[in-house]
């Protein structure tokens, strides 16, 4: 009979998982350990710890891979690598570190010459996991049009299409967890601009995806991973029925 514990390293998606899982509980405890007297502190020790135990396993049960994580030195290996794994040991950071906030989330992504292949979203403060294989949309029960956003950067040009729109804007933390608020129906769709990298948005992209969203730069074109820059400075994802309405708005202030 097949070792279950073997079998769930041997595969991607359940590593993956696990990874995720891994991460969020030392995570949680950390919270609970350090306390949020010193924030910083606390942002750099979950930072710290959670790229430790990610890094740790990639190394020992995928050591032919590259990663490209954000709490660790970019190496150009990963150009020329096959796999890549995209990496944010917490997004989200300063929610991490503000005591009751869900608002922060585990990213892994897989990237596998020229896709993404895999991605899971962990968001430990409530124990959800999020992948690519699972992730469908669920239904909207607001009414009218939420747009999800940056809850410390929003721009003027985020601001100017919400108004535009109508659109109630939601603000919160971490590209995670915004996209989990439109794959459950909390929101409509997820703006960004003014920056961000490719570990804040790939595993979140790829659950995107497997629920059926539209993810594209805000410009429509293609979001492409491991490319030399980290950078990946805007996005757009959506609900299927709200896209054409909402690119007409952005075309409008562009
Ligand atoms: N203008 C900008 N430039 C660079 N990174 C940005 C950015 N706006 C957002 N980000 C990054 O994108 C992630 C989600 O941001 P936000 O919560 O504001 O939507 C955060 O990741 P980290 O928390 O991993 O640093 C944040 O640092
Ligand atoms: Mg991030």
């Amino acid at each position: 009979m097949a070792d279950p514990v073997s079998e769930q390293l041997s595969d991607d998606l359940e590593f993956a998982r696990d990874l995720a899982h891994r991460a969020g509980e030392l995570l949680v405890d950390l919270r609970a350990e350090i306390g949020y007297a010193d924030r910083w502190a606390l942002m750099n020790a979950g930072d710290q710890a959670a790229q430790n135990l990610i890094a740790d396993r990639l190394t020992r049960y995928r050591p032919a891979d590259a990663v490209l994580s954000e709490e660790a030195p970019d190496s150009l290996v990963r150009l020329s690598a096959d796999r890549v794994w995209i990496i944010d040991p917490v997004d989200g950071t300063s929610a991490y570190a503000k005591e009751g906030s869900t608002e922060w989330a585990v990213h892994i992504a897989l990237w596998e010459r020229g896709a993404l292949t895999l991605g899971v979203v962990g968001r430990p403060a409530t124990g959800e996991i999020f992948d690519s294989e699972t992730a469908t949309l669920e239904p909207v029960r607001h009414t009218g049009m939420r747009v999800v956003g940056s809850r410390s950067r929003a721009t003027k040009f985020f601001r100017d299409v919400c108004a535009d729109l109508g659109a109630e804007v939601v603000s919160m933390s971490s590209a995670g967890i915004k996209v989990l608020a439109v794959v459950t129906g909390e929101a409509d769709a997820y703006l960004h601009t003014g920056g961000q990298y490719q570990w804040d948005n790939a595993a979140p992209i790829a659950v995107a995806r497997a629920a059926g969203l539209h993810a594209t730069r805000v410009d429509g074109r293609e979001i492409v991973y491991n490319e030399r820059s980290t950078s990946i400075e805007d996005l757009f994802i959506c609900r299927p029925e709200r896209v054409a309405e909402i690119e007409a708005a952005i075309r409008r202030h562009s």
